[in-house]
């Protein structure tokens, strides 16, 4: 179930305007600041704001005018905002029960989707007695259990506390691999790697870049993007290490709790944790993760000289922040041959979503 959504909202001196083409079966993020418009292209979506002008449609079905409740959506957001009053199954039965099932197929198809978020043997607890992390896997079974042609998840991690959060990260990599079309509002880009095909960065009520998720983070064409994103990225396939790149180089890193062996995975860390060091010079930290590489640019970033740089392997734009007084030190300038070399401690490796 596709969606094509074109939307012009104001609110109070906000303006909102904004196009987005999802297509069937994959996840986009929304990616942006506080105040950027994530959520009110949500509330949009939901039927819950409304927009001055709007053409959206789902599998070809126009929304317009259509009750929220009609509308074939999912949402899940950062509070579980589970029914305090019914015990888990029954929150989740409630979802197919409002869509016309009978009590006992409603109560089957709660099982099936508490069994599929690893929440069965919550099934008879009331929404008090569960933690955080356990009321949003009910939550997660409920959005779920209604079969939504739309799925939309806001913050679905904000909530949640550090530990938490990378189980249900990946309970919904596991689950959205298979199921409806998705938007997903974070202001994380590391939800957006874990989960999203593809990602739409907001700024100010406008999308200033779309692309497959890990080229948009990884390439940022805007400096806005680069700013959210503020990180290198290189992608492979998770291994005990740290993660095997398509050419078999390994970066060696610190897994994150829901990284799973031969997966799809990235391999995080800042620009400054990135040391130059000339081509041929004898310092070359670490043996594990060095690679050699060509400045392709240097770029001012605040008190630091961003050096970009280019080359086979994973070293193909990286970036290093280095003080003015390095780079003339070492005499950088484009088409500068350098080794690069990058601390295992503080490269993480997450998740990916596969594409
Ligand atoms: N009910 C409202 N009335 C007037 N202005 C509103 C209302 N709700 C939101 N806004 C304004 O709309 C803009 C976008 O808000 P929105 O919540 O969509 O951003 P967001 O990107 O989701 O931010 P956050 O990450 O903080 O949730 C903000 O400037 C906000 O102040």
């Amino acid at each position: 179930m596709s969606l094509a959504a074109r939307i012009d909202a104001v609110r109070g001196s906000f303006h909102l305007e904004v196009d987005l083409d999802v297509p069937a079966g994959s996840v986009l993020a929304l990616l942006g600041p506080n105040g950027s418009g994530k959520s009110t292209v949500l509330g949009c979506l939901a039927g819950l704001v409304t927009p001055t002008t709007a053409e959206i449609t789902v599998a070809g079905r126009a929304l317009a005018g259509v009750p929220p409740h009609r509308r074939g959506i999912g949402l899940l957001s950062q509070d579980a905002l589970l029914f305090p009053h019914l015990s888990a199954v029954d929150n989740v039965a409630f979802s197919p029960r409002s869509t016309g099932a009978g009590r006992h197929a409603a109560r089957e198809r709660a099982y099936f989707w508490l069994a599929e978020v690893d929440a069965v043997s919550l099934a008879d607890r009331r929404p008090g007695q569960l933690s955080g992390g356990q009321a949003q896997r009910v939550a997660i079974a409920r959005a779920l259990a209604a079969e939504p042609e739309l799925l939309l998840l806001d913050e679905p991690f904000a909530a949640l506390d550090v530990d938490a959060a990378p189980a249900i990260r990946g309970l919904l990599r596991r689950v959205l691999k298979t199921g409806p079309t998705t938007v997903l509002v974070t202001h994380d880009p590391l939800d957006a790697l874990a989960l999203a095909d593809h990602v739409a960065v907001m700024n100010d009520g406008r999308i200033v870049e779309r692309g497959p998720t890990r080229e948009v983070l990884s390439a940022p064409r805007t400096a806005f993007t680069a700013r959210i994103a503020g990180l290198n990225l290189v992608a492979g396939t998770a291994v005990p290490e740290g993660l095997r790149t398509a050419s078999g180089d390994v970066v060696s890193g610190i897994p994150a709790a829901d990284v799973v062996l031969g997966e799809p995975a990235v391999a995080v860390f800042p620009p400054n944790a990135v040391a130059v060091y000339p081509h041929d010079g004898e310092h070359r930290g670490s043996p594990r993760n060095t690679t050699d590489a060509v400045v392709a640019a240097l770029e001012p970033h605040g008190p630091v000289i961003r050096v970009r740089a280019e080359g086979d392997g994973w070293a193909h734009g990286l970036t290093a922040d280095l003080t003015p007084a390095a780079v003339a030190e070492l005499a950088l300038e484009p088409g500068s041959a350098v080794t690069l070399s990058v601390k295992a401690a503080t490269v993480s490796v997450h998740p990916a979503a596969a594409s």
